[in-house]
């Protein structure tokens, strides 16, 4: 009998890896199963996204032919589980064989599944390169940072990346103090069981996204909105901040998780369902903006994004994103002041946007970060912070976002 959880991260893979859809989207599509079992399975196919080169690379001596995508799955699956995750090699070759033999598609190459796995054991990914990015990504990379830097990113996506949580102001959370003041778990386990998340004292928010609202400083009694807010760990701390927050997203299916949150934590902000282009409202003290972008900077944490996207949506998104940072500057008061930030790597997305609002608006200034536990090298020359995901790489990482603190002018 095939393991199930196995058959569900070889479906998985093949909807990334064959059918180009994302793990999250794929997840909904999964046959009922116990919820264990799927988070199990999830687990497996982010292992294969995070290894799937060397996988292939101790493979490829063994096959002839490529063989079809299923049975490349199936044999991807079995190589990590016994060269990165130590499973036993017996049990691993013999369910990739059940696995083979259990699918109508694979079936008649159950016997090359078995020879091929019996060849390479013992396997071992060491001293193999860590899994590349794709190379529209990784080429202005090396151009910006170097090829050691792109490097030491690549190994951090490697790993499972750490759970990290922000505290309400006077709570705590579970897990190492971070410099920065996030909270952070090597191997959490379920997320629901930890101590204080039934209290709402905290929610799961990367140490990196956290820094977004420590840039901007909200005051108690400030009007704050929160552009782009959906699923909303910036939302919450605003609100825990004691601000007078309004959040707004495009999307009420993510705003439903920020509900959720907001309740858990015994929080409160507006919620608004609208484009943000169209919305009327303001002046506001503060906005802060998470514009949607390429979210290259959170590869460690979503390994399939690099064989489901490429650069075709950049120029789209690079324009909305200007248009995005005119309107949110609109929308605050003078004298107000905004963040501007994006999950991504790309300076696009980031340092090319601070260099061209500069010039559509004379007047508006940078005010450089002065948050406790921040590197001063993660500080650019023109007073933002570009924070990488091979920076705190010894504890696991962190997101990358380019992120910077804008001042409109008074008068
Ligand atoms: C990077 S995510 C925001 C993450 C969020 N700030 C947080 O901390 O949880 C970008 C968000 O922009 C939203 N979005 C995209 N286009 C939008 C638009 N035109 N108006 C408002 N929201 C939009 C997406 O629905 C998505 O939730």
């Amino acid at each position: 009998m095939a393991d199930e959880a196995r058959g569900l991260a070889v479906a998985l893979l093949n909807a990334v890896l064959d059918d180009g859809r994302l793990l999250s989207q794929a997840i909904e599509d999964l046959p009922p199963a116990a919820p264990a079992q799927r988070a199990r399975a999830q687990r497996l196919a982010l292992a294969v996204l995070r290894h799937l080169e060397p996988a292939d690379r101790l493979l490829s001596p063994h096959l002839r032919k490529a063989p079809p995508m299923a049975v490349r799955n199936i044999l991807r699956l079995a190589m990590v589980e016994m060269a990165a995750l130590g499973a036993p090699a017996h049990g691993a070759v013999n369910s990739a064989v059940d696995l083979a033999r259990a699918g109508p598609r694979t079936r008649h190459l159950a016997g090359l599944v078995n020879a091929v796995l019996r060849k390479v054991v013992p396997a071992s990914f060491d001293g193999l390169p860590p899994q590349r990015l794709p190379m529209w990504l990784r080429q202005p990379l090396v151009h910006l940072w170097g090829r050691e830097a792109v490097s030491a990113i690549e190994a951090v996506q490697a790993e499972a990346p750490p759970l990290d949580l922000t505290a309400k102001p006077g709570a705590t959370a579970p897990g190492e103090a971070l410099p920065t003041g996030s909270f952070r778990l090597a191997d959490p386990g379920q997320v629901s069981a930890l101590p204080g998340y039934a209290e709402g004292d905290w929610w799961v928010q990367d140490a990196a996204a956290a820094l977004a609202v420590r840039l901007l400083a909200p005051q108690p009694g400030e009007r704050v909105a929160d552009l782009c807010a959906a699923p909303g760990g910036k939302t919450l701390q605003l609100a825990a901040a004691g601000a007078q927050v309004t959040a707004v997203d495009v999307s009420a299916a993510r705003l439903a998780r920020l509900h959720d949150n907001l309740a858990r934590c015994r929080l409160q902000a507006e919620v608004v369902v609208a484009d943000l282009l169209d919305w009327q409202a303001g002046p506001f003290d503060a906005v802060l903006l998470d514009a949607p972008c390429s979210a290259t900077g959170t590869i460690r944490r979503h390994p399939d994004l690099p064989f489901v996207k490429d650069a075709s949506d950049l120029a789209g998104l690079v324009a909305l994103q200007s248009a995005m940072i005119d309107r949110a500057l609109a929308l605050l008061r003078p004298g107000g002041r905004m963040v501007f930030c994006t999950c991504s790597l790309l300076p696009d997305e980031g340092e090319r946007h601070l260099a061209a609002l500069l010039d559509r608006h004379p007047g508006v200034t940078v005010e450089r970060p002065g948050i406790d536990g921040i590197d001063p090298h993660w500080i650019t020359e023109a007073g933002a912070l570009r924070l990488r995901p091979d920076y705190w790489a010894a504890r696991g990482g962190m997101d990358g976002f380019f992120m910077v603190r804008l001042r409109k002018p008074a008068g």
